[in-house]
């Protein structure tokens, strides 16, 4: 039967006047919908027909409020809501209208059962009432045994079907429907219709756009449409309506019903949101998981640079302190006159001077000498083996200067031979040194080369004290070291506790009294201003490659958000269309960038901490963490986590259902 105008005694439930929908610019406006006046009433099951192309989609997104009309009036229950604000249109669809799309759109990551609560969850229903209505409208569909399953193991028929009972668990007072029947054989068609018709059957208002002869056969009416227009115009406000809406006694409005959200129901929003996030990322866990890991290398990163700072500052700190009270160090000023190649008696005769001094307990001697020059290297140069070139420092000292320096010497004896070797150089080398070098201890024909001459190599430096230099180092012995002009000999001064001070005026008088400018004397203290803009520097520079670690995590997890949302366009536009507000889709998104953001500097957090005890305990360093660290990199990952979900989030919510639900 073909019921063109609305049976009397019902109530007009929708009531469209002079709707157009217009799209393209104002110069050339291409017309979906032309002077649409139609009226639905409760109870009633409407197929809307046509051919394609005609405007039955765009009919139902305006009917559903997924789309504005460019034209005329749209009334729901008699309030006028073509120009109500969002907020009101997302609340009007999650609480009056139930959809099922052409493409069955169901989240395919997602189960059965989740699926079917989506309109609930929208709605704030509370979990446990959520269960059972989930329960009831599976159930009523014939696919309870399938809750488990995931959308996208279930076969065409099986989504049209879930789809169903979503919008049935919600209790819609209007069922809009587009092609429910376009892809399924006619066993699912007739189980479809039966559906539907039941569910008429119940009160509910069934809008439908079909192909499908059967399926607009069930329907009590049907509207044809033709090029945006209605094939048969109706009349609108027909007496028996008329008669309706006084007998109601005015026209309600159904804004009415948007009571001020409690407190309680935000909470509750909020929570679910969260949740939402989680089981987006849960269902896609290999990409959560590559994302995680890019917030663990930048906060991890972080934590761990603060930490080492901290521990090597510490650790120099301990040295300093050690130093600061009986330790000074004298050298030529850079202005001073330079001597010709200073020889070694010489610096005997100064270092002599300075051991006069009262207060002084030991002096010890050290130059420094260019490893550009003289090429240390491991075996006979130029024999075609190939050498890294040496980085550690090539000195030659006294064996007072290693006493001073507290470093344990291997075997001792060797010692002595640094100050006497009978005119032949030897060699002591750091423990490093000597591990890279292949020599891991001492013995008969071990040699190394330094400026194309063989020197033996007596001893190695397995603590090196107070000098952690010493480890790196090639040490010559200063009695048979080849001096050259641009030497600037270090003499390292042991004092009596609380000499320094006084003994940094007097050294340079005792080395020159005419020109005392020449020599400069550095105490601890002034080394200790010299640390702390070393660990200024090496701070800022290590805090600066974490941070660009960081920034590089955000970039890469933004852009693979942003590629997310835009795969998952369609399950966007099914939870918009179920009333979910624009600002609940932005911040499920801002939630998994945060759960994303936070993992990683949790995992993070650990790994800097663990780096760090590794690093400090290979070096024999005391661990320095403060617990600022470990916040500093979980609050780097949270923060960089948001940020980075922020434009994409932007991007999802500002999403055209009625576009996207077409895709
Ligand atoms: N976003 C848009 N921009 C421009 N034109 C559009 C847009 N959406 C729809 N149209 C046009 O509006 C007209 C009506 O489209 P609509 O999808 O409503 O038709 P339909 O009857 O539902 O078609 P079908 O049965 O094939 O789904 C068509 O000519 C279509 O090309």
């Amino acid at each position: 039967m073909n019921m063109l105008a609305p049976s009397p005694g019902r109530i007009p439930l929708l009531r469209l006047e002079g709707i157009g929908r217009f799209y393209g610019g104002a110069d050339l406006p291409t017309a979906a919908l032309q002077d649409v006046n139609l009226e639905i009433c409760e109870g009633e099951f409407v197929a809307i027909i046509g051919p394609s192309g005609s405007g039955k989609s765009t009919l139902l997104n305006i009917l559903g409020l997924l789309d504005r009309a460019s034209d005329g009036k749209y009334s729901i229950n008699g309030a006028d809501v073509s120009r109500m604000a969002e907020k009101q249109r997302d609340w009007l669809r999650s609480r009056m209208f139930g959809f099922v799309f052409q493409a069955s759109h169901v989240i395919v990551d997602e189960s059965s059962a989740r699926n079917a609560a989506l309109g609930l969850r929208v709605q704030g229903v509370r979990h446990v009432e959520r269960e059972l209505e989930v329960t009831k409208a599976l159930l009523r569909v014939g696919l309870l045994h399938r809750a488990g399953v995931l959308g996208k193991n279930l076969s065409g028929g099986e989504r049209q079907r879930l789809a169903l009972a979503r919008a049935l668990a919600t209790k819609p007072r209007i069922l809009f429907a587009d092609e429910p029947t376009g892809n399924l054989d006619s066993v699912n068609t007739q189980s479809v219709i039966a559906d539907l018709k039941a569910l008429n059957r119940t009160g509910v208002t069934i809008v439908v756009i079909t192909h499908d002869p059967i399926v607009a056969a069930a329907a009590d009416r049907q509207i044809v449409i033709d090029d945006g227009r209605l094939e048969k115009p109706e009349a609108l406000g027909s007496p028996a309506l008329a008669a309706v809406h006084e007998h109601m006694g005015g026209r309600p409005d159904p804004t009415e019903a948007l009571s001020p959200t409690s407190l309680w129901r935000r909470l509750n929003l909020l929570m679910d949101d969260v949740c939402d996030a989680l089981a987006s990322l849960t269902s896609r866990a290999g990409k959560a998981l590559l994302l995680i890991l890019a917030f663990m290398l930048g906060s991890g990163g972080l934590v761990a640079s603060v930490g080492l700072s901290q521990s090597a500052s510490a650790q120099v700190s301990e040295r300093l302190a050690e130093a600061a009270l009986d330790e000074v160090q004298a050298s030529r000023s850079p202005s001073g006159v330079q001597p010709a190649n200073a020889d070694i008696a010489a610096l005997r005769g100064q270092k002599g001077k300075i051991e006069d001094l009262h207060g002084v307990v030991a002096v010890g001697l050290r130059v420094e000498l260019a490893t550009s020059e003289f090429r240390p290297t491991r075996f006979q140069p130029n024999r075609g083996i190939q050498e890294d070139d040496f980085a550690g420092s090539l000195l030659a000292v006294d064996s007072t200067f290693l006493d001073i320096s507290q470093a344990v010497v291997e075997p001792a004896s060797a010692l002595a031979l640094l100050d006497n070797s009978f005119g032949k150089p030897v060699a002591i080398l750091g423990h490093d040194t000597a591990a890279r070098l292949g020599i891991p201890s001492v013995g008969p024909g071990q040699k190394i080369w330094i400026g194309g001459q063989p020197v033996p190599v007596v001893g190695i430096v397995q603590q090196p004290g107070r000098n952690p230099v010493l480890a790196d180092s090639i040490i010559l012995g200063i009695s048979a070291y080849p001096s050259t002009a641009s030497d600037n000999p270090l003499f390292v001064v042991r004092t009596l506790p609380g000499f320094p001070a006084p003994l940094a005026d007097v050294i340079p008088l005792a080395l020159d009294a005419a020109h005392p400018e020449h020599f400069t004397v550095n105490t601890v203290a002034d080394l200790r201003s010299l640390r702390k803009g070393v660990n200024n520097d090496l701070g800022l520079l290590i805090s600066v490659i974490s941070w660009l670690l960081l920034a590089l995590a955000c970039l890469s997890a933004a852009t693979s958000m942003y590629l997310t949302v835009q795969t998952r366009r369609s399950e966007i536009a099914l939870r918009r269309a179920l009333g979910m507000s624009r600002s609940s889709i932005g911040r499920m998104f801002i939630f998994e960038g945060l759960l994303v953001g936070l993992g990683g500097g949790l995992a993070g957090g650990a790994l800097g901490v663990l780096g760090v005890l590794a690093f400090c305990l290979s070096q024999q360093w005391t661990p320095v963490l403060g617990p600022e660290a470990v916040w500093t990199g979980v609050a780097a990952g949270a923060v960089t986590g948001v940020l980075s979900a922020t434009y994409p989030a932007i991007a999802a919510s500002k999403a055209d259902p009625a576009q996207a639900i077409r895709a």
